[in-house]
């Protein structure tokens, strides 16, 4: 049996998402120990962040070659902001921020580079080129939730065991599946030069999401703030 694109896919994003855990916000959130100012820039730019998110999925459901997999990305879209943004939401009400305030969160340099290549990505080419820019963004934080899901009290954590609980949770798992199952679809009959085109999205996106535990870790909006101060 031929090797699905996905395992192909883990072989090279492997040692990237793996370091994801040693990073000290992920690991924060893993041990409860992170701070919560941290976490509050962390969740107001994931918020916007996922707003430009939500949009791929819509640019995926219009460029879609077949009905099933324009539903798929309209269940993705309805997914991402119906579900995991109002975990954010959550968040933010303990943090007393409205979701209108929430909306109107200035957007710092890695979000604004992250979600620009995103989109400037699925708007080139098909569909593929779509899934393949938010394969990572899915995938990558259901394999964070489902590991610190087993550290110990990560889950029962009275702050940070929500956010664990949302993406090692099936709803989740299956979203992030539906993900991996669209890339392997649509990789399948595709030639060599094309999937490794595919292949270096996931790798550039990996890349961005360690970017931004970055950018959450140290606070950091744009590099030039300090000057602009003055
Ligand atoms: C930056 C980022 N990447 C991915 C996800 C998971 N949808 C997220 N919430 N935020």
């Amino acid at each position: 049996m031929s090797q699905l694109f996905t395992e192909r896919i883990w072989e090279k994003v492997e040692p990237i998402w793996k370091s994801y855990l040693e990073h000290p916000f992920v690991k924060g959130i893993g041990e409860g120990t992170l701070d919560q100012e941290k976490f509050k820039h962390y969740m107001k730019q994931d918020y916007i962040y996922l707003i430009e998110y939500s949009r791929i999925f819509a640019i995926g459901s219009a460029k879609a070659n077949d009905l099933q997999t324009m539903q798929t990305f309209a269940n993705l879209l309805h997914g991402t902001l119906h579900y995991e943004m109002d975990l954010h939401r959550e968040y933010a009400a303990k943090f007393h921020i409205t979701p209108e305030e929430l909306e109107k969160t200035e957007a710092s340099a890695t979000m604004t580079a992250y979600t620009s290549y995103m989109l400037n990505v699925s708007q080139l080419g098909g569909v593929e080129n779509a899934i393949a820019s938010v394969l990572a963004c899915a995938w990558s934080y259901n394999y964070i939730g489902k590991e610190l899901a087993t550290w110990p009290g990560a889950l029962d954590h009275e702050f940070y065991g929500n956010w664990v609980k949302m993406y090692s949770s099936d709803e989740f798992t299956s979203l992030a599946n539906e993900c991996k199952n669209l890339i392997n679809q649509v990789a399948k009959d595709k030639p060599e030069h094309e999937k490794k085109r595919l292949e270096d999205i996931v790798v550039k996106t990996s890349r961005f999401e360690y970017m931004f535990w970055d950018m959450a870790e140290n606070v950091s909006m744009w590099p030039t703030d300090t000057i602009e101060r003055v």
